[in-house]
């Protein structure tokens, strides 16, 4: 079963909160997790349409997706949105903002609503809120996975309980891909 993370990180801290999902992608026996940055030239259209599953990902800049994945969006109207190539994929979504809230939430509404305008299947977090900063979802979001970076490096932000969850989400998203396909 193979999961694609298409992902954007002008710094590096987004990236490490992919790296955190696809890890949860691996813990799921048969799941292979593919991680795309969209600056890393050509999109490889074919690998997202043959994948069982996409997690899109972005840093909250200016308030929503940063301008590479909104340019991947746009960029897959025809190969993807034309022939309704994801068409009843599951789908879920991640990001990360240097301040805690930092108007994340609309960053993760962008992706889901392109999500369901591809006529994907869109899969949230089914974590409570961590009333602590060591335990996951401690940014109490539920529409994907939140992180925080302030103005350190990537070497030490997003912290290890933004990183939990990120890995919980993509765990997530193979575990209810693998009944999804078992039930088709
Ligand atoms: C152009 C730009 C706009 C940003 N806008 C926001 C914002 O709206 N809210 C916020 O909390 N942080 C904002 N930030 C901070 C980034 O979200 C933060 O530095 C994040 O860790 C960057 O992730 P990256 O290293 O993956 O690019 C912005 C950063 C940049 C460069």
């Amino acid at each position: 079963m193979r999961v694609t993370i298409i992902y954007d990180s002008g710094y590096g801290h987004t990236q490490k909160q992919a790296l955190a999902v696809a890890e949860g992608v691996h813990r799921v026996p048969e799941a292979e997790a593919t991680l795309l940055a969209v600056g890393d030239g050509d999109i490889a259209w074919e690998a997202l349409a043959d994948s069982d599953a996409i997690i899109f990902g972005s840093p909250t800049y200016n308030g929503t997706i940063s301008a590479r994945l909104k340019k991947f969006m746009e960029d897959s109207t025809r190969p993807a949105w034309m022939p309704m190539a994801w068409r009843n994929k599951i789908a879920a979504g991640f990001t990360n903002s240097g301040a805690q809230h930092g108007d994340k939430l609309n960053s993760l509404v962008t992706m889901a609503l392109f999500a369901a305008q591809h006529g994907m299947i869109w899969v949230g977090l089914d974590l409570f809120p961590g009333n602590t900063a060591d335990q996951p979802n401690r940014i109490g979001g539920w529409l994907g996975a939140m992180a925080q970076s302030d103005d350190v490096s990537p070497e030490l932000s997003p912290i290890a309980s933004d990183l939990k969850t990120a890995a919980h989400l993509g765990q997530r998203v193979a575990e209810l891909t693998r009944q999804f396909k078992a039930n088709a």
